[in-house]
């Protein structure tokens, strides 16, 4: 029989009801002896890692879940991670890269409806989180309502629905149709995994709207290694005459700071040289360009390569190298 680590970490999955709201309270433990049927799949062994909501997780529980699994990778086939859904997106991305070409399979699950709700999904999404973790799919994902989604591609779409969660300009790796997977593709993977465990985590993100001023941006280049700037389309910053962003951006690349342009449209990633708004933040001020990555992913890769190195170079590269899958559009010019 295959043997299971399921590292707790809190949730809905495991919330009850408080007089303030929903608050995480079960144990690993107790969420299995909800769901009966996984003790036929394997033996699984319980760690309790933290127990709050995922809105209070941090990078340094990122590197917490990454150490757990490092620790014990050699006493088990696969691993489930029991999470909140509302940054799982986030430590999917970020398990992702600090766990790259893993063999075994690293699951997030989670639930929009607690487990001690009549009406929850925790059961089956808790289940089908176990029939992928003794499968043959390999590396991190998010098993949520019958779909398999890697874990650089996925984000949260949806606040309510038990469909919480969709593959990001990438096909779904696997469904689960009543228990039954059906594997439609297998990430590669190493003989082991190799793994990180440094995040520079000044890192910031700035969504822009119509007639945004620079000074956000400049405040948040001067408290941050790295800025990301959602804009519009496939991309652009205003230029009209005291805009100041042109400026601002000068400045922060003179000072050796890090900016990634991305789009706030979800599906189908930028492309900075198509309009004259973009073209020469591209081509003049070298801005780095995040394609068809999410969001999700450009903040932990950031993070993780600031871990490892401050020269813009090396920067530029581990940027513009793909790491599991998280990136297929590149241009020739920006390929490492
Ligand atoms: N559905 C959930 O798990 C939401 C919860 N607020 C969390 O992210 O921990």
């Amino acid at each position: 029989m295959k043997k299971v680590l399921m590292l707790g970490t809190g949730g809905t999955i495991a919330s009850e009801v408080t007089p303030s709201g929903l608050a995480p309270a079960l144990t690993s433990a107790e969420l299995l002896r909800c769901v009966p049927e996984i003790s036929s799949l394997c033996s699984v062994t319980c760690e309790e890692l933290f127990s709050i909501d995922s809105t209070n997780v941090t990078p340094a529980h990122w590197l917490t879940i990454a150490r757990a699994i490092r620790a014990r990778y050699e006493e088990y086939d696969g691993f489930v991670i029991a999470h909140g859904t509302d940054t799982m997106a986030y430590t999917a991305a970020a398990l992702s890269y600090l766990i790259q070409y893993s063999p075994k399979p690293i699951i997030l699950t989670g639930a929009q409806k607690p487990i001690v709700f009549e009406n929850t999904d925790s059961k089956t999404n808790l289940a089908d989180a176990f029939r992928c973790a003794v499968s043959d799919l390999r590396g991190v994902m998010i098993v949520f309502n019958g779909r398999v989604i890697l874990g650089t591609r996925a984000r949260k779409t949806r606040t309510v629905s038990l469909q919480a969660f969709s593959s990001i300009n990438y096909p779904e790796l696997a469904v689960l149709q009543n228990g039954f997977l059906m594997e439609y593709i297998r990430p590669s993977a190493l003989p082991a995994p190799v793994f990180y465990d440094k995040l520079g985590e000044r890192v910031a993100l700035m969504k822009m709207i119509p007639g945004a001023d620079c000074g956000m941006l400049s405040y948040l280049l001067e408290h941050n290694d790295a800025v990301i700037i959602e804009s519009f389309g496939v991309g652009g910053l205003p230029s009209y005459q005291g805009s100041g962003f042109e400026r601002v951006l000068r400045e922060a690349m003179e000072a050796e700071k890090t900016i990634v342009m991305t789009t706030q449209v979800q599906n189908e990633g930028s492309n900075l040289s198509v309009y004259d708004v973009g073209f020469h933040l591209k081509n003049d001020l070298h801005l780095l360009e995040a394609y068809d990555m999410t969001t999700e992913a450009v903040v932990a890769k950031l993070m993780w390569i600031l871990g490892q190195t401050r020269d813009p170079a090396e920067i530029r590269r581990l940027f513009c190298t793909p790491v599991s899958y998280d990136l297929l559009y590149l241009k020739r010019e920006d390929k490492a």
